[in-house]
Formats: structure tokens, sequence, C-alpha cells
């Protein structure tokens, strides 16, 4: 068989030109949140699989913790339930709450696990309520008018009050790729149901991550002609935020960004999850293709 050697030479550049991004972040943590808008059908694209198990395999600590929305709301939807949102934040009775525990801890965790393994990775699935990790406490939402604040109740929703790390660096230490699903627990065994980005956010904060990356449905943040936005610090966030440019979903993913880089992550990156080893392409170019946040 011949071989194309130019392209051989091609293959062997892209090689070298990623050799310093793979020695300046050996060692280093990286928390991944994998949205569910991010994932295909299957759950867990082989190209983000790849990613995630090459990162592991060059040195870095890289940790998924991962969503699941929309395939909570299809099962949901089977039975007959309608999915009901405030703030960004689901609605959870006792019913949605088994719903959210069976697709995030159940099907979705174990989906990313046999993605990771299929590409030759350890990776094993745990929920924050495994060892106690994630100690979560129900979320307050407030409404109505400033001067007169209403407090929405929306049942098993929970935030997030501390991270035990031990669980997930004793994981990497030995070499296994963490996979955690977003579900908490109070003291009194009470479980909650907690929005993935803000798992991620205080994961990569309490680990003194490197990096958060989250993967998501758009190419980033964008401007209101639709241009990506990167390079950005919070201040210019802010003023994002107050002008109505960054709303919806966007929001908490952004605020997570921000807390995070506040409390010590080098650097927040909100990147398309569909697109083919959106990870590697944000990791080890100096462009970068999504947004970058830092302190
Ligand atoms: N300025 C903005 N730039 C990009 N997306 C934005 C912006 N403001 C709001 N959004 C919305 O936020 C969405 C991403 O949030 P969400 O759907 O909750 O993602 P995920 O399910 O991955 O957590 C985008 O698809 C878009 O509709
Ligand atoms: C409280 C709350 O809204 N929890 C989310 C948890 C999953 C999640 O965050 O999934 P994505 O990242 O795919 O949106 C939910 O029930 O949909």
């Amino acid at each position: 068989m011949s071989i194309d050697h130019s392209k051989a030479i091609e293959t062997a550049h892209v090689l070298t030109e990623a050799l310093p991004y793979i020695r300046r972040f050996a060692g280093k943590t990286m928390v991944i949140k994998y949205g569910g808008n991010a994932m295909d059908e299957g759950a867990c694209s082989t190209s983000f699989a790849r990613d995630v198990v090459l990162m592991r395999l060059v040195g870095m600590n890289p940790i998924v913790v991962h969503g699941g929305g929309p395939q909570i709301g299809k099962l949901l939807e089977r039975l007959g339930k309608k999915s009901e949102f405030v703030q960004g934040m689901r609605v959870t009775d006792d019913e949605t709450l088994d719903v959210v525990q069976m697709v995030l801890g159940g099907l979705v965790n174990k989906e990313i696990v046999s993605g990771l393994t299929q590409a030759g990775g350890r990776a094993v699935g745990i929920s924050g309520k495994d060892s106690a990790m994630i100690r979560a406490r129900k979320m307050i939402l407030s409404g109505g008018l400033a001067s007169a604040p209403e407090i929405i109740d929306i049942g098993h929703v929970g935030e997030v009050e501390s991270i035990d790390p031990a669980l997930v660096e004793s994981l990497c230490a030995t070499g296994f790729i963490p996979v955690v699903a977003p579900i908490g627990v109070d003291d009194s065994g009470q479980s909650y149901n907690i929005n993935a980005d803000l798992v991620a956010g205080k994961l990569a904060s309490v680990l003194n991550a490197e990096k958060l990356i989250l993967l998501t449905n758009t190419r980033g943040v964008l401007s209101k002609q639709g241009e990506l936005l990167t390079g950005l610090k919070p201040p210019q966030v802010e003023a994002l935020i107050a002008d109505g440019t960054i709303h919806g979903g966007m929001l908490p993913k952004i605020r997570c960004a921000l807390d995070a880089v506040n409390s010590g992550v080098r650097s927040s990156h909100i990147v398309d999850g569909r697109l083919e080893h959106s990870v590697l392409l944000e990791l080890f170019t100096d462009e970068g293709i999504g947004t970058l946040i830092r302190g």
C-alpha cells in the first residue's frame, strides 16, 4: 500500500502543533459540561468520547458533568406529563424527580460511560448522591415586583450548598474519568434536581480547575447581530446581560462561567458541542472555536 506523503506530513504537523498545549495542560483538571442539547440521539457522540479519552491519555484530568434536559422532557412526554420551567429551572414534583433520577442517573449517565469506554477510556458514572458528594438545598425563586417579591415554589429543585471533591479526585488520581449526574442530596436524604451548569461551575471552582468547558447548542455567546463574542471579561459580560443580549438558557450558563473564573478557574469556555471534536479544537488552538471568558 502506498503512503500519501503530503497527508502524512500534514498529520505530523497537526500533532506537533498540539504539543505545547499538551505540555501546558498535563496534570491539569478540566471540567466539561455536556449539555443535553449538545448530545446526539445515542447521548454520547463518538467524537466527544474520543476527545475526552485523548485528554486523559495525554495526562489531563477530564471530568464530565452532564445534563439531559431534552431527554427528561421526552420521557415525561411519553408518560403524559408536560415539562414546565420557571426561570430556566424545571418544576420538579415527586413524580418528575423520579423521572429525572432515572434519566440522568440511569440512562444518560451510563450511555456516556459506555461511549467513553468504547473510545478506550476507563469511565465511572456517579451522581452527586454517591458519597454525598453534592450537598444541596432547596432552591427558592422570587418573582413579582422588586418591592413585593413573590416566592415561587418549584419543588425538588436544588442549588449546590457544597461539593466534597474527594471521590472525583481519587477517581482522577487512579486514571478514571468521572462522569457526574447533577443530582444532590440534603442531610435528611431528600434528593434534588440541579441544573447541570450549576454543578459543573461549582465543581470546577472547588477543584480549582484549569478550565470549565460548557458544551451547548450554539457557537458560543452571540451579539445581537449574531456574531461570535470571545475574550470576554466580567464587566463586558455584565453589560451584555444588562442590555438583554444574553438571555434565556444562556443566563445560568454565563453566570456559572463567570462565577468559576471569579473563584480561581483559569478560563471558562462556551462551545458548540454539536460540532465534531469541538473540545479538542477549543483546547488545542490559540483562537479556539467558541466564547472564552477570563477573570
Ligand atoms: N447571546 C446569546 N448567545 C447565544 N445563545 C443565547 C444568547 N442568549 C440566549 N441564548 C440562548 O441560550 C441557549 C443555550 O442555553 P440552553 O438551551 O439552556 O443550553 P443547554 O441545554 O446546553 O444547557 C441558546 O440555544 C440560545 O437560544
Ligand atoms: C432544575 C433543572 O432544570 N434541572 C435540569 C437538569 C438537567 C440539565 O441541566 O440538562 P441540560 O444541561 O441538558 O439543560 C432539568 O431537569 O432539565
